[in-house]
């Protein structure tokens, strides 16, 4: 490739592009780390691979000759955020960034240099963008999948204090739910549970509103069967983000599954106060979907340490709580219970000790 360039003497231009190909090779690099050991996305990662081989068909010896690392000033600025990150999302976020904007560079100094690197380097910014939203939506797909305890929230004083605890315990999948509170608090209380259950690697998902769901940069939503329908809500929040739909009976499940959802509620499992007036869908509701769904599904509804035995003998694998872990003394200890619980009966049928 070094024959067909302009042989300018530009050394400020060749710095510049050798150190901003260094750093999308590198920002790469992680992140294809992440998607071959922490996603097992062979595809993921090859796409990664194949990204940084066509840029070091651009890192030429004679780009990597004018790299001068003693005199460059920028090899000692580091951001405080560079030394600590909170979670995995949040470092492959800060490589994506990196990376993006290292195509940028690249993509204008580029044009100063070979007429091709502009078009190359434009191109190849929109190719990560579309992989960071394939990325993202693989690991959420994959957290979501490793999720078999799911905890509904309801409104409370102590409401953080005890998601923190649960997520402590090891939960995994967060849905905010709060039926009479404002706006201004909804939005708020989600921001803040956000963040909270991404510190820990944890899914949040908003109960019943898109807007709220978007505003908040929520890993999805869940809507009941009176809310709005599934292609709607997947028109706003794209295709990378999590979809759940509420299901009481066959004809509901068949077409949350057409429709495209990512999980469904089953139930109401048993009455409940939580959502008082709602007659139970009952335990051969969830004989139903052990056999029928084809979608991650969670049984709901009246579920405690007292009858937990009876649904999981149905051969459920998850199920979804409001009040046992949020009326819970120790909402860590239960969590832990109910987690350890479902994973025992899980590993019991893997080894044929129970009938699946
Ligand atoms: C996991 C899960 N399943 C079912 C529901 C109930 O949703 P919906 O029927 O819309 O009722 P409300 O929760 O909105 O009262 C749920 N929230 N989560
Ligand atoms: C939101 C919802 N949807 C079906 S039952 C239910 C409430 C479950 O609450 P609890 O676990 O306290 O019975
Ligand atoms: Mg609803």
């Amino acid at each position: 490739m070094d024959q067909q360039y302009t042989p300018l003497a530009q050394p400020i231009l060749y710095r510049i592009l050798d150190a901003n190909l260094d750093r999308t090779r590198e920002g790469l690099r992680i992140i294809e780390e992440w998607c071959r050991f922490g996603l097992n996305s062979g595809e993921l990662a090859e796409e990664c691979k194949h990204l940084r081989q066509e840029i070091a068909r651009w890192h030429t010896m004679s780009l990597r000759s004018y790299r001068n690392t003693t005199d460059d000033p920028g090899t000692e600025l580091t951001h405080p955020q560079e030394e600590q990150r909170s979670g995995i999302e949040q470092l492959l976020q800060a490589n994506f960034c990196r990376v993006q904007e290292a195509l940028r560079v690249l993509e204008e100094y580029g044009k100063l240099y070979h007429p091709e690197m502009g078009r190359t380097f434009k191109q190849m910014r929109y190719q990560v963008y579309t992989l960071e939203s394939r990325l993202l939506a693989h690991e959420r797909h994959k957290v979501l999948q490793n999720s078999y305890l799911y905890l509904v929230t309801s409104p409370g004083e102590k409401l953080f204090a005890i998601v923190e605890a649960a997520l402590q315990g090891g939960l995994t999948l967060v849905q905010y739910r709060d039926k009479t509170s404002n706006d201004e608090i909804r939005l708020k209380t989600a921001q803040k549970l956000c963040q909270l259950c991404h510190r820990y690697d944890a899914l949040f998902l908003v109960n019943d509103r898109v807007d709220l769901a978007v505003a908040v940069d929520a890993d999805g939503v869940h809507l009941g069967q009176d809310d709005i329908p599934i292609q709607l809500a997947r028109q706003v929040l794209g295709p990378q983000r999590l979809i759940g739909r509420s299901t009481h009976s066959p004809e509901d499940m068949k077409r949350a599954i057409q429709e495209g959802a990512d999980y469904i509620g089953v139930g109401p499992v048993y009455e409940t106060p939580t959502k008082a007036g709602k007659a139970a869908a009952g335990l051969e509701y969830v004989r139903h979907a052990v056999k029928n769904s084809t979608l991650p599904w969670f049984a709901i509804g009246g579920i405690d340490m007292n009858n937990f035995d009876d649904v999981m003998a149905t051969g459920c694998e998850r199920v979804a709580v409001v009040r046992s872990i949020m009326n819970a003394e120790q909402p860590t200890l239960v969590t832990q219970y109910f987690l350890s619980q479902l994973h025992r009966v899980r590993n019991l049928r893997t080894h044929k000790v129970l009938p699946s």
